[in-house]
């Protein structure tokens, strides 16, 4: 789960930008797709990818509660399933963000299919980056700590964005699509 600093940061991110399109990448029970819901307008569309059914039916009320249940739209299947169909949709350039915090093994590839959804100028932000510091010396058998430091290595030489790596909770990459 987002620690609450990055989800405050996020949704000031989001209200700075006047985004009313958002993407969350791993979802679990709610916590920071309601909150980037309650930072948008009434119009706002936040598309929740979520693997576990019974991580939204523990959401669903608490979005019903905060009035904002018509702005999530929760998707649950494998994350790139539901990436790949929005592009298929017509959706690719047309999201304002997109935050990435599901299974780290497929970090990159969520990294690549959000920055062909985002607009220029649209945000991505990555959370783990820092993986309680176990990026800095990946075992060998540590398959999520070795994608993760690969990943930031290449963000680091990305021509395609403007980068922030900050070190909020367990590490939060910002990434501004040129
Ligand atoms: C760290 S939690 C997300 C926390 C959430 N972003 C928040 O701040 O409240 C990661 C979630 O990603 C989901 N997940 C893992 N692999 C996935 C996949 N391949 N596709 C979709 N969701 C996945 C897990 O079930 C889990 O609920």
């Amino acid at each position: 789960m987002a620690a609450s600093e990055a989800a405050q940061l996020m949704a000031n991110l989001l209200r700075l930008i006047n985004g009313t399109k958002a993407i969350e990448i791993g979802m679990y029970t709610g916590y920071n797709a309601l909150s980037m819901a309650l930072a948008m307008p009434s119009n706002g569309r936040v598309v929740a990818c979520e693997i576990e059914q019974t991580y939204f039916d523990i959401a669903k009320p608490f979005f019903q509660e905060a009035g904002v249940e018509q702005k999530i739209e929760v998707r649950i299947q494998e994350a790139v399933r539901t990436l790949d169909e929005l592009v298929q949709a017509g959706e690719a350039g047309t999201f304002d963000f997109v935050f990435i915090d599901a299974d780290k093994i497929n970090y990159d590839t969520y990294y690549e299919k959000s920055l062909e959804l985002i607009r220029t100028k649209g945000v991505i932000v990555i959370d783990n980056v820092l993986w309680s510091g176990k990026v800095l010396n990946p075992a060998e058998d540590d398959v999520s700590s070795k994608a993760l430091d690969a990943l930031n290595k290449k963000l680091h030489k990305d021509e395609r964005v403007d980068l922030s790596m900050l070190t909020v909770a367990d590490g939060l990459t910002i990434a501004i699509k040129r």
